[in-house]
């Protein structure tokens, strides 16, 4: 938005940023006191009260408990929540704090506190202010981490996680418009200092982003790259699902095994394969998704047994153990995860 001054949203725009709030009985608005989450509050209670009925609305403020004075900017937030006409929560992240890997352990507090106060309170949805800025940093951290398709389609605008709906209406909406919002309402907002602290990864691809947007890899087009790929991965998603029905040996078990049948395996596009083995392996290990780089020396390897390499496989990823045995590609939990060692 360099050069161009930003446009406050307008009441035009509301019904196309909120209709999927639609959906819910009831949306909880995650609000840091922060520009964006703010700003999302102020425009979703606008929608709200304009058209007069609607799903229920509150917001939820975590007090991570890491800056003194945090819990005044819940405060902050709390009056602002008054002024709008919601309801407000603080949830605060109680408990030893860990001292590296801080903002990593603070979100993933913050989800399970936001999460199962949705659940408790019978509201399927929690509503998020990331921008379209926040897109653009989301692929260009990603790209930099090595991510596969599925990571470059970065954020999507309604995803679920545990359960509950995870909204992102401003997704498409420039941080500047609506921090002119902000203004032109008169509201006031915090800024959190760790947003410009360079010793994070995110700031400093922040202080990158106008000599990028001078090149073109402007936030929009950014934000644009990720939902083609997005568009991608739904197709290749699909594609795996059906691959997985005519290559499986059986039934996919509660916990494994999964029998794959290892010709059908061979022919699929690599692609397609590399999918269908970190399904079989996310399904028996448990541990969460294995790591691309891994899967794909793993598919490497049954790709070698394929073609004529004479040892066996053997190999575990993630808890889960990769055996080949008469042209059957079987995926199992590793049998002892304490000893185990993850081989690639
Ligand atoms: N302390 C908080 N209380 C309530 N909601 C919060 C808080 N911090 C962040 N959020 C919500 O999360 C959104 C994203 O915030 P931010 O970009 O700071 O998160 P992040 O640490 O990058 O994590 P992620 O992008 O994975 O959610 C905010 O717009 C807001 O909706």
């Amino acid at each position: 938005m360099r050069g161009a001054r930003a446009e406050p949203v307008g009441d035009h725009e509301l019904e196309g940023l909120f209709a999927p709030f639609l959906d819910h009985p009831g949306v909880l608005i995650a609000v840091s006191g922060g520009p964006d989450s703010t700003a999302l509050a102020v425009l979703a209670a606008r929608w709200r009260k304009a058209r007069g009925h609607g799903p229920m609305l509150g917001i939820l403020t975590v007090d991570h408990g890491l800056r003194p004075g945090s819990n005044r900017e819940a405060e902050a937030v709390g009056a602002l929540a008054d002024a709008i006409g919601l309801s407000h929560a603080t949830l605060v992240w109680r408990g030893a704090k860990p001292t590296t890997g801080v903002q990593e352990a603070a979100r993933t507090a913050r989800y399970r506190l936001l999460i199962s106060q949705a659940k408790a309170r019978g509201c399927g949805a929690i509503a998020l202010g990331h921008t379209l800025d926040d897109q653009a940093e989301t692929v260009l951290f990603r790209l930099s981490r090595g991510s596969g398709l599925t990571g470059l389609s970065a954020m999507r605008p309604a995803s679920r996680r545990d359960g509950i709906a995870l909204l992102r209406p401003l997704l498409g909406v420039p941080k500047a418009r609506l921090v002119a919002t902000l203004r032109a309402a008169g509201v006031p907002f915090v800024e959190d200092p760790s947003n410009v602290d360079t010793r994070y990864a995110r700031a400093r691809l922040r202080v990158l982003a106008p000599l990028l947007a001078e090149e073109g890899l402007t936030p929009a087009r950014l934000a644009l790259f990720a939902r083609r790929m997005a568009r991608a991965d739904e197709a290749l998603e699909r594609a795996a699902d059906q691959a997985g029905a005519r290559t499986a040996l059986g039934p996919w078990q509660d916990g494994g095994p999964v029998r794959l049948d290892l010709a059908g395996f061979g022919d699929l596009p690599k692609e397609i394969g590399l999918r269908l083995l970190a399904r079989a392996i996310g399904h028996c290990g448990r541990e969460g998704p294995a790591e691309l780089a891994k899967l794909e020396a793993m598919a490497e390897q049954i790709h070698a047994r394929l073609k004529g390499e004479p040892t066996p496989l053997r190999r575990t990823l993630a808890g889960a153990l990769v055996t080949i045995r008469r042209g059957e590609l079987c995926v199992s939990a590793a049998p002892d995860r304490r000893k185990r060692s993850v081989s690639h």
